[in-house]
């Protein structure tokens, strides 16, 4: 897999893969605006007194502009010489070798021991707007360059290391880092860092964990091998989640019920219980609508889930195959039982291109890996990603009952679904609570959202998620292992609803 640039040449019978052409440099490059000269009054000036006997002394832990992430400035420092806070200036970078991965590119691996902390390299690029940003990354995708090289630097700039940079742009991603980047204050202009999370020993691949943002588009599976794997980079951003459960404004943001659940609409209950329904009761097949939406977003749900899984790196130009279910088997449930709504067909094919964003670690702020424009307001972004979605429909859980024989079953489903409505109202008003705050955090390119209001929301949405299991797994128990009045004893004509619409429940 070789990255745009590359070169390869023939060798001793042999093909050799030449690092990629790119210009190396030690120093940001600043061709879009000029380097701030910092100032003589914005000069942090440390108490440390250089001491022979403690080398801590000279600017170490302790020194006050190492534990404000600002580099002393060369003839300020009480410590002169002995300053140990300058390790940006003076390229002060731990031993690393370029290596080819097995599946990411090329990578860059300790070639010392390191230790827990140390600085290692820096990120250095050309240093743009974000609006140039948005413009090259662009370009970047119609030249069909798979590899992202664009972090933000603050919340006006961004680095592009694709043709400049220094090795740091060859560190891949993993989900369980061993480095991390840290942002820096040095001479007056913010740089960017990897440093060791832990000790590291020679010959380790360095790593650290892009908090990729994902806009649309191609998914691209992570191959970072580690335990705690999100599946794809930018599987945990927003975006990506937001795609997944197809969030939306105004109506269907926390529609928590197309989370996919199951590896493939085999291992479904809803499916396996159509399919014997469909085999058993074939006669009640023809012409008959299931209205069960919600168990329709399951599939819809897990569809996306089993074609994304199956997916490696994916071409941008396949984004709108994504919204096609591909599998034969599947596409036949669909049409034969109406099993999809056109909605989240639509939602899915209407993907654009990614745009990705590798959001800041603990100090730094939003990193951004783009190829695709950057959404100031992201919320406003998705509306216009996706088709506006009529209110889902939901499972009618008073039917169901109707069809159920005896009281209890009947009483135990509606309670569960009482419980549900309460959930979703529930839920429905934290949004609108939260909505500043989570507002606010776009706006500010803040780490994270506050604590508390994660907390809130993560509860309720897991309320609403248990009500909506509890509820289903009664409608599996009682229509499936059961009785019914509709079917057992029953015509289905017999069946019919307030909108004299015939309801077949499909189990
Ligand atoms: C900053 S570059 C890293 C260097 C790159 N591997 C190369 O060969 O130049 C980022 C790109 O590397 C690839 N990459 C990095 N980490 C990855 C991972 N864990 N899984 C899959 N691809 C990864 C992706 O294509 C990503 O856009």
């Amino acid at each position: 897999m070789l990255s745009s640039g590359e070169v390869i040449f023939y060798l001793k019978d042999q093909w050799i893969e030449a690092v990629p052409q790119y210009e190396h440099i030690q120093q940001n490059d600043f061709s879009y605006r000029k380097h701030r000269k910092q100032k003589e009054e914005d000069i942090a000036i440390c108490e440390c007194k250089f001491d022979a006997s403690d080398p801590e002394s000279a600017c170490g832990e302790r020194c006050l502009n190492v534990l404000t992430s600002t580099e002393c400035t060369p003839g300020y420092c009480p410590s002169g010489v002995y300053c140990k806070n300058q390790r940006f200036q003076k390229c002060e970078y731990a031993k690393t070798k370029l290596f080819r991965t097995e599946g990411c590119g090329w990578g860059l691996l300790a070639d010392e021991d390191i230790k827990a902390g140390r600085f290692i390299v820096e990120y250095c690029g050309e240093v743009i707007s974000w609006k140039e940003a948005r413009r090259r990354s662009q370009a970047y995708e119609n030249q069909g360059l798979k590899d992202a090289f664009i972090i933000s630097l603050n919340s006006s700039e961004s680095i592009d290391a694709t043709k400049k940079g220094s090795l740091a742009r060859f560190i891949n991603h993993s989900c369980q880092p061993n480095c991390e980047t840290r942002k820096w204050n040095v001479l007056g202009e913010i740089r960017v860092g990897i440093f060791a999370k832990q000790d590291i020993s020679i010959g380790t691949e360095l790593a650290y964990d892009y908090n990729f943002e994902w806009y649309g588009g191609a998914k691209v599976r992570c191959l970072c091998g580690a335990t705690s794997c999100s599946g794809f980079l930018g599987a945990k951003s927003r975006g990506f989640q937001e795609d997944t459960y197809l969030w939306e404004d105004d109506d269907d943001r926390y529609s928590v019920e197309k989370i996919p659940l199951y590896d493939s609409a085999e291992d479904e209950p809803f499916s396996k219980l159509l399919k014997i329904a469909n085999s058993s009761n074939s006669e009640y097949d023809s012409g008959m609508n299931v209205e069960c939406s919600e168990m329709t977003n399951f599939n819809a749900g897990s569809e996306h889930h089993v074609e994304s899984a199956a997916l490696v790196v994916k071409p941008l130009d396949s984004v709108s195959t994504q919204g096609a279910i591909m599998n034969p088997v599947k596409i036949e449930a669909s049409e034969e039982m109406n099993l999809y709504s056109q909605d989240a067909q639509q939602a899915f094919a209407q993907k654009r291109t990614m745009i990705s964003f590798i959001g800041g670690n603990s100090t730094c702020g939003n990193y951004h890996m783009g190829q695709g424009p950057m959404p100031k307001k992201r919320s406003k972004h998705y509306s216009n990603v996706k088709l506006k979605q009529p209110p889902q429909k939901q499972v009618d859980a008073k039917l169901v009952a109707k069809l159920l024989a005896t009281k209890e079953a009947q009483k135990e489903v509606l309670t569960y679904e009482e419980v549900k409505n309460d959930a979703s109202s529930q839920l429905s008003s934290l949004y609108n609570e939260i909505r500043p705050a989570i507002e606010e955090h776009e706006r500010d390119n803040q780490d994270s959202v506050a604590t508390s209001v994660a907390e809130k929301w993560i509860e309720v949405c897991c309320l609403k998620l248990k009500a909506e299991f509890d509820l289903y797994s009664s409608i599996i128990k009682n229509v499936a292992c059961a009785p019914r009045r509709g079917i057992d004893r029953a015509q289905p004509s017999e069946v019919v609803d307030n909108d004299n619409e015939v309801k077949y429940l499909g189990f």
